[in-house]
């Protein structure tokens, strides 16, 4: 049964391949420090933040083929979302995952009208709501692996003008690495120098979503020292930036559970330090070696928690070859 599905698998994988087709990477971040500020009129929150990626990923397989003649005038989006064991289905249909809205996005801000079909197939692995921006990175993987469908130079500015529309923290997954952001978390300041030492990321049951977070702070805002603010402005380094997130709290009322993990972390050899990623509900741990990062993930899973342990990297989401 298992090799019969895996044989499927290779046969859709396969029909991705070749001329007209890409692989993109997506991967997963983290908030080293999340300093949210004053709501805006706008809505949004000012947000100092130093988000670094993580080798852990999505992958997105995408190909352009002319639409059906008998099909719709215009773009169509065929959307294949396979989640990785243990993770829950996405709660959104296919049409109004953010990888299809920014395939559409795009193809409007370039005035293209063509009669054709874009195909994706997402591989999940990264939790949703759990703070590791697995949305936004597939939405600029996207716009990545659409830009190179249709021939746009990977530097048009078009597309980090559609990233921005998309959300917050969409932009940061062009660059990729580690990054120092202001405004409202989602203009470039500069780039730190990344690390490549070993992480776990830890969920418990449950999710936190970004808006509820950002309503809850504001019923009970924490202000960040301005000593810390000024530690991660002026550090130079990824291992250089303090690990600090004022949303936290405003996250744990929302899921008391966050509360257990960053108790078992505060108490686990394993683990050096751990923050909660950015709204949740994940929070990552960082370890000295990859044995106890292996170690640190076992024990939490032993807890009934998701957990998964990768490292830091110099990675953005970009093409790979398909093979
Ligand atoms: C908290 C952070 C930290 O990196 O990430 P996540 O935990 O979502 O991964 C970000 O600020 C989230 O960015 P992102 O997930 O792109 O949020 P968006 O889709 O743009 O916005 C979702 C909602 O969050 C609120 N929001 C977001 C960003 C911001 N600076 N102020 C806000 O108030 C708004 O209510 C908005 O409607
Ligand atoms: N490709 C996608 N991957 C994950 N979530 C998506 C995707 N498309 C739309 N969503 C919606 O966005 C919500 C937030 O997802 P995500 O970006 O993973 O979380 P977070 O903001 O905590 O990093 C999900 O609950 C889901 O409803």
């Amino acid at each position: 049964m298992l090799a019969a599905a895996r044989a499927a698998q290779k046969v859709d994988e396969a029909a991705f391949g070749g001329p007209g087709a890409v692989k993109v990477i997506a991967p997963a971040k983290v908030n080293l420090f999340l300093g949210i500020g004053q709501r805006r009129p706008d809505g949004y929150h000012e947000a100092l933040s130093v988000m670094h990626a993580l080798t852990m990923h999505d992958v997105l397989r995408m190909r352009l083929a002319p639409a059906q003649p008998e099909g719709p005038a215009g773009l169509s989006i065929a959307l294949d979302c396979r989640v990785a064991e243990g993770l829950p289905p996405l709660d959104v249909p296919p049409e109004d995952n953010i990888v299809s809205r920014a395939i559409r996005r795009l193809a409007e801000a370039i005035v293209r009208s063509e009669r054709e079909q874009v195909s994706v197939l997402l591989e999940k692995r990264i939790p949703a709501e759990a703070g590791l921006g697995g949305g936004s990175s597939d939405a600029a993987a996207a716009l990545v692996g659409a830009a190179q469908l249709w021939g746009l130079a990977a530097d048009d500015p078009r597309i980090e003008e559609v990233a921005r529309t998309l959300g917050a923290d969409v932009p940061f997954f062009l660059h990729g690495g580690c990054a120092v952001l202001d405004g409202a978390g989602d203009a470039f300041v500069r780039e730190l120098a990344p690390m490549g030492s070993p992480v776990v990321l830890v969920r418990p049951a449950g999710g936190v979503s970004t808006a509820a977070a950002y309503r809850a702070f504001d019923e009970c805002p924490v202000p960040v020292p301005a000593s810390d603010r000024d530690a991660a402005l002026a550090a130079a380094r990824a291992q250089d930036v303090p690990l600090r997130n004022n949303l936290a709290t405003a996250s744990e009322s929302l899921l008391p559970a966050l509360a257990d993990v960053r108790a078992w972390a505060e108490a686990c050899p394993d683990v050096q330090q751990a923050l909660m990623s950015g709204s949740g509900s994940a929070v990552f741990a960082l370890c000295d070696t990859f044995e106890a990062a292996g170690r640190a993930a076992a024990q939490a899973r032993l807890r009934g928690w998701w957990a998964h342990a990768t490292t830091f990297g110099r990675v953005r989401a970009a093409a790979v070859p398909s093979r």
